[in-house]
């Protein structure tokens, strides 16, 4: 038997936390994005944009010194941590010293857009994840998945507030298996995985499958093809993180972003095209469908 979808019946049957109109933007939480590299100084502008339209009340973009300038000037509602750089113009180990005190003053960290898998981004992600903050919620993406392979005590000392977004390539060899292996089985591949690191783990596709450390499993059919554009996984990672700033718990951030990103995607299709809208476009969508599905009588 297949696994529950998410749906408009599942979002309304788990609402996210409800934001009084008199509420203040430091109750919507602060995301810290860390990431970026001189061969793709735009990643976290994907990541960061996401955060804020998924309700973030503050977000602070960390990246390379060469980029920090230009990506604050493209993101001017975002605040910047210049970050030493290696010879190849990406983020150089020592720059965790700077980071570890920012993230303890952040309710969301999302590591690994747009960085590389190294011996440095292993170092990085051991050590920003070394010792658990209470209240963090914590997303890992991309390069940082490679490098959480073999954290897996580690995550799992952060008790459910680590979700991992790979998609079957990262899967792969995250989880030390061939490609076909997980998509002969991605519901069990994901919920392996889920289980080892007692995190949540959002394996993304054409379906995506979701699932966490307790046993819970849903499915997500509800995106298009035109989300298979470079950067869409990293503007995901920011409407996850976004949601998790506002205060909902892992499991719920990471399946309304999933729905989200998944609408916002079919929006562009009818709007732009099937194919060739850009990543970037999907944020904007965010906030209309957020007012939509928390507070359209019809939609619930
Ligand atoms: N590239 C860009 O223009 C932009 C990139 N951006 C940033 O870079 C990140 C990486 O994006 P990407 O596109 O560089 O790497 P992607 O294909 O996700 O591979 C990641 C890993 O999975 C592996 N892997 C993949 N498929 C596989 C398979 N079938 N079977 C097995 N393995 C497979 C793959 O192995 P490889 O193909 O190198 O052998 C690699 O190790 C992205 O998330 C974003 O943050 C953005 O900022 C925007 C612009
Ligand atoms: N054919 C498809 N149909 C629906 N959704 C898709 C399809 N292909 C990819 N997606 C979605 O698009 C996103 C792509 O993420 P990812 O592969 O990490 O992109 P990138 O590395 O370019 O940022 C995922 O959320 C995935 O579920």
């Amino acid at each position: 038997m297949s696994p529950p979808r998410i749906d408009r019946r599942w979002l309304r049957d788990h609402p996210l936390p409800g934001l009084a109109d008199a509420s203040d933007k430091n109750e919507r939480g602060r995301v810290v994005v860390i990431g970026g590299a001189e061969f793709v100084p735009g990643a976290l502008r994907l990541t960061g944009e996401a955060a804020l339209r998924a309700g973030a009340g503050k977000v602070q973009l960390a990246t390379v010194q060469s980029v920090a300038t230009a990506l604050g000037v493209l993101v001017p509602e975002a605040s910047m941590l210049a970050l030493p750089s290696d010879r190849n113009g990406e983020i150089a180990a020592q720059a965790v010293a700077m980071l570890e005190d920012h993230v303890g003053r952040c309710d969301a960290m999302v590591l690994g857009p747009g960085m590389s898998v190294s011996d440095r981004t292993d170092t990085l992600v051991a050590r920003l994840l070394a010792s658990p903050r209470q209240g963090l919620g914590v997303v890992l993406d991309a390069a940082a998945l490679t490098s959480a392979r073999d954290l897996a005590p580690v995550i799992a000392s952060h008790e459910g507030r680590v979700i991992m977004t790979p998609h079957r390539g990262e899967m792969a060899i995250f989880a030390g298996m061939d490609e076909a292996a997980v998509a002969a089985d991605p519901e069990g591949v994901a919920a392996d995985m889920a289980g080892r690191f007692r995190s949540v783990i959002l394996l993304k596709g054409q379906e995506s499958i979701l699932a966490d450390p307790s046993g819970r499993l849903l499915r997500f059919d509800g995106g298009c093809v035109g989300l298979a554009t470079a950067g869409s996984g990293d503007v995901l990672a920011g409407i996850i993180g976004g949601l998790l700033a506002r205060g909902a718990d892992p499991f719920r951030a990471a399946a309304w972003g999933c729905w989200l990103h998944g609408a916002a995607g079919r929006a562009l299709s009818e709007e732009i095209g099937r194919i060739g809208f850009l990543a970037r476009e999907l944020a904007a969508v965010v906030p209309r469908l957020l007012d939509e599905t928390m507070t359209a009588p019809q939609n619930r």
